[in-house]
């Protein structure tokens, strides 16, 4: 498996251009206020860190720290101090920079600003999941290239990159598609896109998502006020409500008239297919990318509320590794987990030996049916979101459907010969939004051929029936059956507690707990649960993508 390279990115700014200067309150007080002017690095100096070249990073280092200083300086007769932003941003840098000299830098000028008295930001949570130990995805460690990259290219590593760096081939390609998603040139402005964005997060309560594209959707000069809800939104944004809540929970339903109704001439506002495209892809991108937060357990990022805590000045503290609440870690011994993996390796041979066995179509389509219904309870009701979220959805209680055991095949069921990506999907992306049926189709590509070919403590094992089996099992919570598939397999591949994490990550993804993820492959490792992970976050995908291509096909014709 080759593992791509990360296309250059231009750095995109954080933060302001001109340092402000001070309009020298005078005041003594060494507690954090947001409102007050205060100097910052400008954003010129920390996009020089990211430079390609080592000496310009070298001396941007040298620099930002002396500017860093100046305002500690300053600090100590009361006319100046160091922004919040510049603050957390410092915080984000000694957690996360994969340069060490930087992140080193970083967390010594947070103490040597916590010594000169100043309220120093410490992160709340003890690393990037709260299910993966920290040191599992260490930066030091054999993810280090790639991290590096995206630093460079992106100026941050979140804590997405961060967990999605075990699969470097896997990140290489999904940051392409975020880039062009939201960076190239398309038919939405920059600032909808990540409008569109927080609306689809807000469906699955993420609050990881919906700060993430909060941010950037004021970076890119987004209107602070339609954050504070939706209703200060455009009406056109609005429009995509029934779109965006049936992509997300139960996309099946979508019509040609839901496609009507927004780009057919007397709509108003009317959607453009172009646009309607970029803005469905948008939305069912971040659907699953939720997915994923919720599935690996994502912490609040070091500059996000309920991130970060700021630290009472005492100059005996050092503002590193605090103890986390929320991480927990239980896993437990590999013995009796071993008799598990040999059960199950040993039920994916026969599986690849056994002759295709005679099974008549109806009992073919009964097996679907019955994986399609089984009850799977994922119910695990959590508080309600924050604020900050819940003023984003509309129709909350609006959430996916259980279906009823049926003897018979369900009218919402889609033939993935009928429709399917390789052969509909993809050509009809590429011709309304030129270039994206590719990103995808490399996405879907190399989550269906990755693989180790390891299987917790063995190594050389083909695991394509069990990687399909997931892919099929998702598919099949979606509605898409492949009729030369037989559902049987599933059963005999996917333990229970295992389908329980799948199908709450994937139809109910908010719901996800450290219970239920410590629950299932209890031996496997957990770049294996994560690589588990991307299957369900992709194959959610793909199926809230056919039923909506499918439903612009039928109302081009
Ligand atoms: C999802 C995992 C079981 C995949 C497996 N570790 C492999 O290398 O193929």
């Amino acid at each position: 498996m080759a593992s791509g390279s990360i296309p250059s990115f231009t750095f995109k700014a954080y933060g302001e251009d001109n340092p402000r200067q001070v309009s020298g309150s005078g005041s003594s007080s060494r507690h954090h206020s947001d409102s007050e002017s205060e100097i910052c690095p400008t954003t010129k100096s920390l996009a020089r860190l990211c430079s390609r070249d080592k000496d310009e990073r070298a001396t941007a280092l040298e620099k930002l720290s002396e500017k860093i200083l100046v305002c500690l300086e300053l600090d100590r007769t009361g006319s100046a101090r160091l922004s919040k932003e510049t603050l957390l941003h410092l915080l984000r840098l000694s957690r996360s920079c994969p340069l060490q000299e930087v992140r080193m830098r970083a967390t010594e000028l947070l103490c040597i600003a916590q010594e000169e008295g100043i309220e120093v930001p410490r992160a709340l949570a003890s690393g990037p999941s709260a299910f993966i130990p920290a040191k599992e995805l260490l930066i030091e460690g054999l993810n280090q290239d790639i991290l590096v990259e995206s630093f460079l290219s992106l100026g941050q590593v979140d804590h997405l990159t961060m967990v999605m760096a075990l699969h470097p081939s896997y990140l290489s390609c999904f940051l392409r598609t975020q880039h062009a998603l939201f960076e190239l040139d398309g038919p939405l402005p920059r600032d909808w896109r990540h409008y569109v964005s927080v609306m689809a997060a807000a469906r699955h309560h993420c609050s990881y998502m919906v700060q993430q594209h909060s941010k950037a959707f004021l970076e890119a000069g987004g209107d602070e006020s339609w954050l504070s809800g939706i209703k200060h939104a455009p009406v056109k944004l609005r429009s995509l409500h029934t779109l965006n809540k049936l992509l997300a929970h139960r996309p099946w339903l979508i019509t040609q008239q839901h496609i009507q109704e927004l780009v057919c001439a007397g709509a108003e506002p009317r959607w453009s297919l172009a646009e309607l495209i970029h803005a469905v892809i948008l939305m069912a991108h971040t659907h699953s990318l939720c997915s994923f937060v919720w599935g690996c357990g994502l912490n609040p990022e070091p500059d996000h509320i309920g991130g970060y805590a700021f630290h009472p000045p005492s100059p005996s503290h050092i503002p590193r590794s605090p103890h986390s609440p929320a991480h927990e870690d239980g896993r437990p011994e590999l013995v009796d987990g071993a008799v598990e993996v040999e059960v199950l390796m040993k039920r994916m041979v026969e599986l690849q030996q056994q002759q295709e066995e005679e099974c008549t179509q109806e009992e073919m389509v009964t097996r679907f049916e019955r994986q399609r219904s089984e009850s799977i309870p994922t119910a695990v009701v959590r508080g309600a979101p924050p604020e900050l979220v819940l003023c984003l959805v509309e129709e909350p209680e609006f959430r996916y459907e259980d279906f009823a055991p049926r003897g018979e095949q369900s009218p919402s069921t889609m033939r993935a010969q009928d429709y399917s990506w390789e052969d509909h999907g993809f050509s009809l992306v590429q011709r309304l939004l030129p270039d994206m049926g590719q990103f995808l189709d490399e996405e879907f590509q190399v989550v269906s051929n990755l693989t180790y070919n390891r299987m917790a403590m063995h190594e050389d094992v083909d695991t394509y029936t069990l990687r399909k089996a997931l892919w099929n099992y998702i598919h099949c919570l979606y509605g898409i059956r492949y009729d030369d598939y037989d559902y049987g397999s599933v059963n005999v591949l996917l333990e229970r507690s295992l389908k329980v994490f799948v199908k709450t990550m994937a139809c109910h993804p908010e719901q996800t707990t450290a219970r239920i993820y410590h629950a299932f492959w209890r031996h496997f490792r957990h770049s294996e649960k994560v690589h588990a992970n991307l299957i369900v976050m992709e194959a959610r995908l793909q199926a809230a993508l056919l039923y909506t291509l499918r439903s612009i096909t039928a109302y081009i014709k």
